[in-house]
């Protein structure tokens, strides 16, 4: 295990992006996340990829984007909730940083994203898609070093509670 990086994944709506934000402000660290940063690469929305090329293009994007941004050192790294289905992105957070997974329950995460409707995966009828994927999703976050659950947290609390968690 290396402290190189920090990496936040989780479900959507857990907070990665805006909580890796907060985070870096307060260490001073650089942040990134990897769903803006592919985006500015491929000069288009991940909605646009999912609609033109489909989820199997994007998730191979999203791979080489978390390897190039995981070569380097000092981040918060925010990854896109999907990015640990993959073994290879799980092994390059577990080598490249400490991995901090955020959870919340089910009607925290469909009150968190229903006013952001851009999420290609939750198109449709949204308690069913946050249920059928949290369901598929059960243990895909198992592999962090640790697990916080966010769902009655400020994000200022949960920034000091990953400070503590990672020794930082
Ligand atoms: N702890 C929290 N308490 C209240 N709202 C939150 C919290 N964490 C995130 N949010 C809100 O939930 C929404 C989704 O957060 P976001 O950071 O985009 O999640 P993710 O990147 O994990 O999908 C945003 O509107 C954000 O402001
Ligand atoms: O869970 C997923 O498969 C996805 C999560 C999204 O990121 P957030 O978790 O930041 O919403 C984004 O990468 C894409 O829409 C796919
Ligand atoms: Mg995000």
């Amino acid at each position: 295990m290396t402290t190189s990086n920090l990496v936040l994944v989780g479900f959507m709506g857990t907070g990665k992006s805006t909580v890796g934000r907060k985070l870096a402000e307060r260490l001073g660290w650089t942040f990134q996340d990897s769903d803006a940063v592919l985006e500015e690469e491929q000069q288009t929305s991940i909605a646009d990829l999912f609609r033109q090329h489909g989820e199997a293009h994007f998730r191979a994007l999203e791979s080489k984007t978390l390897e190039n941004l995981l070569a380097r050192q000092g981040q918060i790294v925010a990854t896109g909730g999907g990015a640990v289905l993959a073994e290879e992105n799980r092994a390059c957070m577990l080598r490249n940083g400490f991995v901090v997974a955020l959870k919340a329950s089910p009607e925290t995460i469909i009150q968190r994203v229903s006013s952001d409707t851009s999420r290609p995966l939750l198109q449709g009828n949204l308690e069913e898609r946050v249920h059928t994927l949290l369901e598929q999703r059960k243990s895909a976050y198992d592999f962090a070093h640790t697990v916080i659950d966010t769902s009655e947290l400020t994000t200022e609390q949960i920034v000091e509670i990953i400070i503590r968690h990672a020794n930082l």
